[in-house]
């Protein structure tokens, strides 16, 4: 079975994995602990925003027909009656020849219908010579010298959003904007998928713990921290942290033991044709569905995936460019797919290649890539050392190039392009 797996492409395994799995059920988290998640239900507005006409800017509430004509040279006087911070309520009308000092976020004065900005005004004691106006010492006038239009900086309620209007929709991943409409409404507690439970072992004799000295044909176990980190950056738990040697009844007990507490069961290396490639011998024993053990890509030719009941396996190949791959190509649509993510897939774009990309392939290659953004034009470049063993690569890259099988692609030929959402654009 070993040397003649049959093989499946990308976009089959992806399929084959979605098509087995179940989303998760739902369940309430505080609102400041719900970043990241998958909102479980639709949110209404429960309430007009703004609930009550507000003033968009520091200044005076003011009848717009009493300033109507004003000028630098002409302006119009308005006796001051009071200040309505934000947060107070007025507690008196305007009426003709009126104004009231109001804040940014205070609600009008009955009466007003625009707010004329600190900046076009000037405060005043008294009212000067004019006639129309008493003359006391505690008064305060305003000297409006520019007319506004009606409404001019006033909310009116419902503006934002209306009652009863659709704000988010089931599947939406909780991130800033987001949390600021669960916090307008009072949302405190979040419906929220629960977040899937990974077992991630890696395998492997040769693995050293990080806090290990260096030994002669020993390595320090990186994909252990990568691993968690990703998962992590799919929002999604790691329950146990474990490394196996190369012994194939230790991994299976662990594995077997672990499909029946977790969701997924995440393990690198030893999927190839090795000795010593414990993996493969053991899903080819598999007490479960087998999803696929070969797929037509590089790097990450040897991933495979099972399952059992609703539990995956994903085993990833040890090489450490092949499991960020396989990670991101298979298990990330996994995670996703469990918290019933809207977008479960990366998202693909086209881009202009640059540099040249010769190498012929008989299976498509995904290549470590960076997106740059000049002159309105999107492009990708490779990041350098691409080979499946090589882990110095994986930090600068921001997408995945996708390369035909065939002859290679040339600078300046458009390319498709997937987005890996764990590293955002540099
Ligand atoms: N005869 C063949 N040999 C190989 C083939 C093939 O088709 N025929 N494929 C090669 C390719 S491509 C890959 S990729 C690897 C896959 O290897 P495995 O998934 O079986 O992984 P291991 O054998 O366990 O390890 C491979 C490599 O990765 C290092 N490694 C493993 N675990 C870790 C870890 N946790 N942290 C860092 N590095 C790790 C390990 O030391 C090996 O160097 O097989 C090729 N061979
Ligand atoms: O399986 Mo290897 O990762 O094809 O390059
Ligand atoms: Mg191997």
């Amino acid at each position: 079975m070993k040397f003649n797996r049959p093989t499946v492409d990308v976009g089959k395994a992806q399929d084959l994995l979605l098509q087995h799995l179940t989303p998760l059920e739902a369940e309430i988290v505080p609102l400041l602990e719900s970043f990241g998640r998958t909102l479980a239900e639709d949110v209404h507005a429960t309430h007009p925003v703004p609930h009550f006409v507000k003033s968009g800017m520091d200044g005076y509430a003011v009848r717009a027909v009493d300033i109507q004509g004003a000028t630098p040279e002409t302006p119009a006087l308005l006796k001051v009656n009071e200040v309505i911070p934000c947060g107070s309520l007025p507690t008196k009308p305007i009426g003709p020849g009126e104004a009231a000092r109001i804040m940014t976020g205070a609600m009008l004065p009955e009466g007003a219908d625009t707010v004329v900005m600190f900046e076009m005004t000037e405060e005043r004691q008294e009212a000067g010579g004019d006639e129309g106006f008493e003359k006391k010492e505690s008064l305060k006038y305003a000297v409006v010298f520019k007319e506004v239009p009606l409404g001019r900086n006033v909310s009116q309620i419902g503006e934002e959003m209306a009652a009863g209007e659709l704000l988010l929709e089931r599947g939406r991943t909780i991130q800033a904007g987001e949390a600021a409409l669960l916090a307008t409404f009072g949302f405190s507690e979040v419906p929220v998928v629960r977040r899937p439970r990974v077992a991630i072992f890696t395998t492997g004799s040769e693995l050293l713990a990080v806090d290990a000295p260096l030994q002669p044909g020993k390595i320090r176990n990186s994909n252990r921290y990568m691993l968690t980190s990703l998962v992590q950056s799919a929002s999604a738990q790691v329950v146990s942290l474990q490394t196996v040697p190369d012994d194939i009844e230790q991994a299976r007990a662990l594995v077997c033991d672990w499909m029946n507490r977790v969701d997924v069961v995440l393990t690198s290396g030893g999927v190839s044709v090795g000795d010593f490639d414990i993996m493969a011998d053991l899903l080819d024993n598999w007490d479960g569905q087998v999803l696929f053990q070969k797929i037509e890509m590089r790097p990450g030719s040897v991933t495979s995936a099972a399952a059992r009941g609703n539990a995956f396996l994903c085993a990833l190949s040890g090489n450490p460019g092949a499991c960020f791959v396989g990670f991101e190509l298979f298990v990330r649509p996994v995670l996703h797919g469990l918290q019933a993510r809207r977008q479960v897939l990366p998202t693909a774009f086209t881009a202009v290649l640059r540099g040249d990309y010769p190498k012929a392939n008989i299976y498509a290659r995904y290549l470590r890539g960076q997106t740059l953004l000049h002159e309105g034009k999107v492009y990708v470049e490779p990041v350098g050392k691409d080979q499946s063993s090589v882990t110095v690569s994986i930090k600068d890259s921001d997408c995945l190039i996708v390369i035909p099988p065939g002859g290679g692609v040339r600078d300046g030929e458009m390319v498709t392009a997937l987005r890996l959402p764990s590293q955002p654009y540099a």
